[in-house]
């Protein structure tokens, strides 16, 4: 959803390459309201979840909320050159996927994309995005990529909540309207986690108590170990709104934390400090088939308010035990964990036996990881780098000599990280990505300089929407994968 973390790809990247125009016209729904006669038939769905058409005069239109299939009368809202963005005004003829959303503020909320769509259909759709960005960058999957999945469609643990005062001064509370920067009230949201939003409707009624509720930038919940943190983004203190929030928390058992400032705000704690946790699996044996209990230890990893940290835990966890079974042994081999956050990959590589270097551009996060290492009686070389400056990967790759790398970049990708794999090319690649558009980049460049593709998989991490969250695992055919220090086979 919009304000929910991680931003949507631009619509040219996430599966409309090649259509963009230059000339943007705003449309006029009324005047551009295709008839009954003329619905347009959806011939797909777009990477983006938008239904693909064409007009009669053989123009794309990319439609949101259609499904394929289905016949539908449109609006458009947005005219370019060579294509046209419009949304459904009438299904005409439904598509048998085509389900009653189970938010009440789907019509306007910008968030879930496809929540009209069912989820067996959701995850096929987005098990087919991978594969194919990837040939449109030449690069073909001898295999279908693997489903990570749980059942669970109340999964997010973290969420941002715009707040805005109107003319009249009420108070909003919300996330931001679809195809546009409105805010939607929102009282309840179906995909986070219960504890989150069963809190929704008590901070609808607190903030329109506060004298100055204009000094609010945002608000953001996430769920610890510890509870719910709730993370005020205010612009000036204002004592009796800061009284009334911690009398607020104090009700509700809340733990309160704020950025406080117009241009360099600094984190306060608003209730008594507390070092917040999450926990991933650990290295021990997984519960056998058939039993409920988790046998394996598990690792405790620290996190501050402001840190990354991945939407959907359940998947989350899936995505690293996927990792490890894809990896296999590891004991003795020499990773750099890249984009590395509070040591989310870097410390399961290390409890599998790996002599793990984690590089992270955040100074308070390599802190962390060096710490959640030590918590964990795992050795971990924290180091802190920028890895879009020129030089950078090279000098890391030419100072540690590793046997692989796992890459966990935010949506821009890794161009010049690979660039650099393919001059110095290693056993294997971990690329784990939130933007199939730029791994799809990523991954040509790797498969053109000489690795392949051994395993995909595609996690449904933002269930409803159309993000996706994918892993390749590369190997390069001269490299050998041996433990540091053994002789190699044969
Ligand atoms: C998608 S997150 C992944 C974090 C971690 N692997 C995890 O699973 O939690 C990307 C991480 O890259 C870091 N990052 C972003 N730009 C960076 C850069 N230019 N150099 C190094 N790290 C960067 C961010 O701070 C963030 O922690």
């Amino acid at each position: 959803m919009a304000g929910l973390g991680k931003r949507r790809p631009s619509r040219a990247r996430s599966g409309v390459s090649g259509l963009q125009g230059r000339r943007t016209t705003r449309a006029h729904d009324a005047a551009t309201t295709r008839s009954v006669e003329d619905g347009l038939i959806i011939e797909r769905l777009a990477h983006d979840g938008r239904g693909l058409a064409h007009s009669a005069d053989g123009k794309s239109q990319f439609v949101d909320g259609a499904l394929p299939g289905e016949r539908v009368e449109t609006a458009t809202h947005l005219t370019r050159q060579r294509y046209d963005e419009a949304h459904v005004r009438r299904v005409i003829e439904a598509s048998p996927d085509r389900v009653a959303p189970p938010c009440v503020h789907y019509a306007l909320c910008g968030g879930c994309d496809l929540q009209h769509l069912a989820i067996e259909a959701q995850r096929a759709h987005k098990l087919a995005v991978l594969p194919e960005m990837l040939a449109r960058q030449g690069v073909e999957l001898t295999q279908a990529p693997t489903l990570i999945a749980t059942d669970d469609p109340h999964y997010r643990r973290r969420a941002r909540l715009g707040v805005k005062v109107d003319a009249e001064g009420r108070v909003h509370l919300g996330f931001r309207a679809r195809r546009s920067q409105r805010l939607v009230d929102i009282g309840d949201c179906t995909i986070l986690v219960p504890t989150l939003n069963a809190l929704l409707g008590p901070l609808h009624g607190h903030v329109a108590t506060l004298d100055a509720p204009r000094q609010l930038g945002h608000l953001e919940m996430l769920e610890s170990d510890q509870g719910v943190v709730l993370v005020l983004r205010q612009l000036k203190e204002h004592a009796a709104d800061t009284r009334r929030w911690q009398a607020f928390a104090e009700t509700h058992g809340l733990h309160l934390v704020r950025w406080l400032g117009r241009d360099t705000p600094a984190l306060d704690w608003l209730t008594p400090r507390l070092e917040l946790t999450y926990r991933l699996p650990g290295p021990g044996p997984g519960p056998g088939p058939g039993q409920g209990t988790e046998t394996r230890d598990e690792l405790t990893l620290g996190f501050a308010p402001g840190d990354f940290l991945q939407a959907n835990a359940a998947v989350n966890r899936r995505m690293i035990e996927t990792a490890m079974a894809w990896l296999g042994d590891i004991e003795g081999r020499s990773w750099l964990d890249l984009f590395a956050g509070v040591g989310n990959f870097s410390l399961a590589l290390a409890a599998g036996g790996a002599s793990v270097t984690a590089v992270e551009g955040n100074p308070a996060m390599v802190e962390r990881l060096a710490d959640n290492a030590c918590v964990n009686g795992l050795e971990v070389s924290a180091r802190q780098a920028d890895l879009t400056t020129a030089g950078t990967i090279e000098a890391l790759l030419s100072e540690h000599a590793p046997q692989a790398v796992l890459l966990d970049p935010p949506r821009a990708g890794a161009e010049r990280v690979c660039q650099a794999l393919v001059e110095h090319p290693v056993a294997r690649i971990l690329y784990v990505a939130c933007d199939p558009a730029t791994l799809s980049r990523d991954a040509a460049r790797l498969v053109h300089g000489g690795y392949r593709i051994v395993r995909a998989a595609v996690a449904d991490m933002f269930v409803h929407t159309s993000h996706l969250e994918s892993m390749l695992l590369l190997e390069h055919p001269r490299r050998q994968w041996q433990p540091q220090g053994a002789r190699p086979d044969g």
